[in-house]
């Protein structure tokens, strides 16, 4: 493995990382403010939030906060004082939506406690009509072979990430600007291989975005059980609002609730999803750590045992990606199995590129990437990845 490269930070103008904290984190704010009502108290609490954020230094949480001692924990009094561009960027990303809840207390008793500032948002996407005819398309994927099938709902789940449901038939569909494949890597047969049909598998699937990527997230589940390729699943969501549109238990129970309304093939696999909860085929964590500013080597114990359990877990999304592997910019070709063997078990990452860090390319694929793109497409969410480490 080559040496090991540095943590990225935010701190260099004109970077992805710099213009996630200058631009998009005020821009989370202004759409939160949006969201609700907020009374004059939570107003100030956002200005507060958006001055910290862009000027000022990481402050720690009130010592009364419930998570101050996990928070001192994952580095809030290392890095207190410092400028937010300073400190590693998957730890100012982090510490942003932990503060942000804070600005419109989420975790303080009183009328704004618990509610999600990103509802407005998830339940827009979910009610969208194009997910009626996301969910309609279904019922074409039954007259298909169960490979294709299954396939198609891989697929679903995969682009699902760039909020972006479809069932696509085969890795080549659809066309990136330049005209490079879609897919930098596509270890899908691994996966496969890792689910023989025995009923005895047990899949740890660690969710990302609720909406249009926790819907295909969960026909896929639904499809493994019905296939026997599973015989049970655990859903790993985040504990609290997160990365705006990032999964809780409540918006598993929203997907749930429209697909078991939703007519045809996704209403039965709605109701193949009830019944697993029901009897205890599927169950739904929110461990504390999904929402840590950490990388997985750094998972405790009781969360690297179950992992070490399943027979496969599958990590959705860019953010897992950077957690999975390292939050770095390594060579492209560093292999995927080197980064990921601290993890507990089989693992696999569906993801699309949506920062900069990527490893496991070969280096033609590296070479067509760049030759026609330059760098755009880490970032463009254009291509995707399955990469599988048995
Ligand atoms: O929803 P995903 O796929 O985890 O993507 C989130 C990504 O968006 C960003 O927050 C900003 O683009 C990245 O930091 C992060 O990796």
């Amino acid at each position: 493995m080559p040496a090991t490269p540095p943590v990225l930070l935010a701190n260099e103008p004109g970077s992805f990382p710099h213009g996630v904290l200058a631009e998009r984190h005020p821009a989370i704010i202004r759409q939160v403010r949006e969201a609700f009502p907020y009374g004059p108290e939570r107003h100030r609490a956002l200005d507060a939030l958006l001055a910290s954020c862009t000027e000022g230094v990481v402050e720690p949480l009130p010592a009364d906060a419930h998570d101050a001692g996990r928070w001192a924990a994952w580095g809030a009094g290392e890095f207190a004082g410092r400028s937010w561009f300073d400190v590693p960027w998957l730890w100012s990303e982090s510490w942003f939506y932990r503060r942000l809840l804070h600005a419109v207390g989420y975790f303080t008793p009183g009328p704004w406690q618990g509610i999600d500032p990103f509802r407005p948002s998830k339940s827009a996407e979910l009610d969208a009509p194009g997910t009626d005819q996301e969910l309609g398309a279904l019922d074409a994927l039954a007259e298909r072979s169960p490979d294709e099938r299954e396939r198609a709902l891989l697929h679903g789940s995969l682009w699902g990430n760039r909020a972006d449901l479809g069932f696509r038939l085969s890795a080549a569909d659809g066309d990136t600007p330049s005209g490079t494949p879609p897919l930098v890597a596509d270890d899908s047969e691994a996966l496969w291989a890792l689910l023989p049909p025995t009923g005895t598998a047990t899949l740890c699937l660690i969710a990302d975005n609720a909406g249009r990527e926790l819907v295909p997230d969960l026909l896929l589940v639904a499809h493994l059980l019905t296939r026997r390729r599973i015989g049970r699943a655990v859903l790993h969501v985040k504990p609290y609002p997160y990365y705006v549109s990032d999964a809780t238990h409540a918006d598993v129970l929203d997907a749930l609730r429209r697909l078991t309304s939703a007519p045809g093939a996704a209403g039965a696999h709605g109701r193949t999803l009830w019944s697993a909860l029901t009897d205890g085929r599927l169950v739904v964590r929110a461990h504390p750590f999904s929402c840590a500013p950490l990388p997985y080597a750094d998972m405790p114990g009781d969360l690297r045992e179950e992992l070490a359990g399943a027979t496969l877990t599958v990590l959705k999304g860019d953010l897992n990606y950077r957690r999975l592997v390292g939050d770095r910019r390594w060579p492209p070709t560093t292999p995927f199995a080197d980064v990921t063997a601290a993890f507990p078990g089989p693992v696999a990452a569906l993801r699309t590129l949506k920062s900069d860090v990527i490893t496991g390319l070969d280096a033609a694929t590296e070479a067509a990437l760049v030759a026609a793109e330059g760098q755009k497409w880490r970032t463009s969410g254009t291509h995707a990845l399955i990469q599988v480490r048995g």
